[in-house]
């Protein structure tokens, strides 16, 4: 257990002051709401004796709201601590997530690593407001009553120990069994907001399908076996509260029984009894909190499991071999495979792949569906690294590179053109690293037709997409196309749509391309014939491996693979 609580010094770290503070004020409600008994029994006394009550009163009153001051105070700072921390956390699982491999983040899957950020944060949350003040609180209060109470009359503290033996042995089995319990429902959320997630990604083909009822009955599955979990919990936790107050119920029918025996033998006073009793009445209330406390803390620690399994996956950086950055060499090419082997979870997907792509001109990959085209583009961008064989980009390996400055030097436009969910101005500069002026993106969605169209927009430029407004999948790649023109990147890296544009816009974008294969490396992913024949340097892939690579002309002439690839359409004739 006290390896598990360092996780308190690690939550609070940076927050002496306000832990000294809270822990000051709960110290002085306890100890206040721990003297108020003691005033009472003295009360009792003067009465007893005809004694002037004002004073006592008046203390016994401002002892209450001093009681009452000091816990909200601790209460409320507790609070805004407990949302600094479950701020501090969400950054810095959206910035480790975000920079996590690829592999690693598809294996997570987005509804799973939301389910950190909501749930699991509140529950991480939860220990903060458990951890430094309720349980501590609890356990002062329970060993200051004790200590009275022994102090006032021994013999009775002994009955009530022995009273609340049995219901101590339940409440610390019943604790043990809840973490495990509260790690299943955590898994078991995760993976409910997982499945969930990616029902409404894909919700165009459910809904096609009529599917919706299907998938439904699959999710319904899944939030029973969650419902499950949580009542089996809701179980083991509705023991604690009876079974405490059982304990306190035959603590109390004992002592009355045993405190009466020793007012009767004149071994104890009235007032003293009284106070006894109160402190007896006290005792659930700490009892309770320690328990609730230590429930809270095992659900904070399994939410804790779940963080820390993300921050133990290495940032996709970390592969970074360059100490200083990789100095490009002029003469080299955009990009060179030499025997390159690479792969999915050690299933090669290319094996021995070697060619060039030079440093201006336009070079198409082709190959059927699945032959590992855009791998090629994953591992230039490293997305993925090679098992063997050397990548290099402008003449330096690409693990070499800083990671950064090697995306800085490529434009990707992947084949659904995905946009991010914001406006068209962020999305025309993402990545930039200078600031484009409104002209300069004008002209460049002017460059790929698209001026006009987003003019007619409500908000134009700042029109937000992915809601109210969205664009056609011909617009996005002209969208995605004219950011690479802004990026003022030297490779651009281009997986063609595989659905036709119109003839217009068809032609536009292959002028477009033409023109920045003039000053760029353009490498295409091809499923166009029109693309090939405007290619410079083709490379043919055949099951991963290269078929062969030339002019479209010279391919057309010498290479069986390429020519059924063009007769059979797998390029399209446009
Ligand atoms: N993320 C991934 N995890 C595991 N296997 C993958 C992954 N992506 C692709 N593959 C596998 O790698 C192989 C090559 O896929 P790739 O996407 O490179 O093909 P492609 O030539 O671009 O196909 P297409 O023309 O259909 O886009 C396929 O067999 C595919 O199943």
């Amino acid at each position: 257990m006290p390896e598990r609580l360092k996780i308190l010094r690690e939550l609070t770290r940076g927050h002496g002051i306000q832990v000294a503070l809270i822990a000051i004020l709960v110290l002085v409600s306890t100890s206040s709401s721990l003297a108020v008994p003691m005033l009472v029994g003295r009360l009792v006394a003067a009465i007893q004796s005809d004694e002037a009550l004002l004073g006592l009163t008046g203390l016994l009153i401002a002892t209450g709201l001093g009681t009452a001051a000091a816990g909200a105070l601790a209460t409320y700072l507790l609070g805004r601590m407990g949302q600094q921390l479950i701020y501090r956390l969400r950054v810095r699982t959206v910035d480790h997530s975000l920079r996590l491999r690829m592999a690693d983040l598809r294996r997570q899957g987005s509804g799973n690593l939301a389910a950190r950020l909501t749930m699991d944060a509140a529950r991480l949350k939860a220990l903060i407001d458990i951890g430094p003040v309720q349980l501590p609180m609890a356990g002062v209060t329970l060993l200051g009553t004790l200590v009275i109470m022994g102090l006032l009359d021994w013999v009775l503290l002994l009955i009530t120990l022995a009273a609340f033996a049995v219901a101590a042995v339940i409440v610390v089995v019943v604790v043990r069994r809840l973490r495990s319990t509260y790690q299943s429902v955590q898994i078991e959320v995760g993976g409910f907001v997982q499945r969930f997630v990616g029902v409404i990604d894909a919700i165009t083909v459910i809904k096609a399908n009529r599917a919706e009822a299907v998938v439904g009955e699959q999710l319904a599955e899944s939030a029973a076996r969650l419902r499950d979990l949580e009542i089996k919990a809701a179980r083991m936790e509705s023991l604690l509260v009876p079974v405490i107050n059982l304990g306190q119920q035959i603590a109390l029918a004992a002592v009355v029984i045993g405190g009466g025996a020793r007012l009767l033998s004149g071994h104890l006073t009235l007032a003293t009894f009284v106070s006894f009793l109160l402190y007896l009445l006290q005792l659930a209330a700490p009892l309770l909190m320690a328990a609730s406390g230590v429930t809270g803390l095992q659900m904070g620690l399994a939410a804790r499991e779940r963080f820390d399994e993300i921050f133990a996956l290495p940032r996709e950086d970390g592969d970074d071999l360059a100490v200083a950055a990789a100095q490009p060499v002029a003469s080299a090419p955009a990009v060179k495979f030499d025997q390159v082997t690479a792969g999915y979870d050690a299933r090669p997907v290319l094996r021995d792949v070697s060619f060039d792509v030079p440093s201006r001109g336009l070079t198409a990959v082709v190959g059927l569906s699945g032959s590992g085209k855009s791998t090629a583009l994953n591992l230039i961008l490293r997305f993925l690294s090679a098992e063997q064989g050397l990548i290099s980009v402008f003449g330096e390996p690409v693990q070499n590179w800083r990671l950064d400055r090697l995306r800085s030097e490529i434009a990707y436009v992947d084949q659904a053109a995905t946009l991010l969910p914001d406006s068209i101005r962020t999305n025309l500069t993402l990545g930039s690293d200078r600031p484009a002026g409104e002209a300069e993106l004008r002209a460049a969605l002017n460059r790929v037709g698209l001026l006009d169209e987003i003019g007619h927009l409500p908000d134009g430029l700042d029109t937000v997409l992915g809601g109210e407004f969205d664009l056609s999948g011909g617009q996005r790649q002209r969208l995605a196309l004219a950011r690479a023109l802004l990026s003022g990147s030297r490779l651009i890296l281009l997986d063609e749509p595989t659905s036709h544009l119109d003839g217009v816009n068809e032609h536009r974008l292959r002028e477009v391309v033409d023109e920045l294969a003039t000053d760029h490396a353009v490498l295409v992913v091809a499923h166009r014939l029109s693309t090939v024949r405007q290619a410079d340097h083709v490379i043919v892939l055949d099951d991963g491996r290269v078929a062969d690579q030339g002019s479209h002309h010279d391919l057309l002439n010498r290479c069986e693979r390429y020519t059924e690839l063009v007769d059979a359409q797998a390029l399209a004739h446009v």
